[in-house]
């Protein structure tokens, strides 16, 4: 991924939940992800879930052999996802918690609750050379303990704030917002590298692009429905250009 400029990862995963809806071969993730760097993606984010239920295995051989710009690998903690991971030795993994009744990714990992297994089960993944990010609630338990099992960057689960911005809940955004800032810096004085994730719109992104800390932010399901109106890569350019407004003033 490119130098300290904010970057945008484009999270295709739902082109691939349209895709199964048919059970077919279109509208095809990799193609998105292709039209997405050509329309300014700094890197492309997919997230491999057990169930499958969007992006499958044949999706991330595809995307590993078609992207010039880096795949940011989405995974559980588990040894099937270490296995696919070490395989295919993607830029960077982004451990993320599951479960399969979750509609979607709905906290963060609770990285301060397994510290042990965790730090051995990212080392493989960091000998390989993957970047390994670790997507954590705002809280500064979970991000001490990432820093501790040794991930290099922590990925901000950006959705209560999102949520509450576009329900109106603003005592509640105002509220997250501040949580995410300050973590955002206790985080980056930790030597972390710092991204933020889920449920970004254009309406909700600045204030978050705005932080000085966060080198990239991953957006994908809003994206992807904004494509359904405008285009894939109109929806993008006005996703970057909001997010350079609110670096750039
Ligand atoms: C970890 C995260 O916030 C996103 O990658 C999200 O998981 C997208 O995938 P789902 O929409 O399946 O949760
Ligand atoms: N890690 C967050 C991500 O990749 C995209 O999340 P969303 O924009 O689809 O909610």
């Amino acid at each position: 991924m490119s130098g300290n400029k904010l970057r945008l990862g484009v999270n295709i995963d739902h082109v691939a939940t349209v895709r199964n809806a048919r059970g077919g071969a279109y509208p095809d993730p990799v193609r998105a992800a292709i039209l997405a760097e050509q329309a300014g993606a700094d890197g492309i984010t997919a997230h491999l879930r057990e169930d499958r239920r969007h992006i499958v295995d044949a999706d991330i051989e595809q995307l590993m052999d078609a992207l010039s710009v880096p795949l940011n690998f989405e995974m559980a903690a588990t040894e099937e996802m270490q296995q696919i991971a070490l395989r295919h030795k993607p830029h960077a993994v982004c451990i993320v918690p599951e479960k399969r009744e979750e509609r979607t990714t709905e906290g963060g990992l609770e990285v301060a609750r397994e510290e042990n297994r965790l730090a051995h089960y990212i080392a493989p993944l960091r000998d390989a050379g993957c970047r390994v990010s670790i997507f954590v609630a705002a809280e500064q338990k979970q991000i001490e303990a990432a820093h501790r099992i040794g991930a290099e960057v922590v990925e901000l689960h950006a959705g209560a704030f999102c949520d509450a911005h576009s329900e109106g809940r603003f005592d509640d955004r105002d509220r997250e917002f501040e949580a995410l800032r300050n973590m955002s810096s206790f985080a980056h004085s930790l030597g972390l590298e710092v991204h933020a994730g889920h449920g970004f719109t254009y309406d909700c992104v600045k204030p978050v692009a705005a932080f000085p800390e966060v080198m990239e932010l991953n957006i994908g399901h809003f994206l992807i429905g904004e494509a359904i109106f405008q285009g894939l890569q109109p929806a993008i350019a006005e996703m970057r250009r909001l997010m350079d407004e609110a670096r750039n003033g």
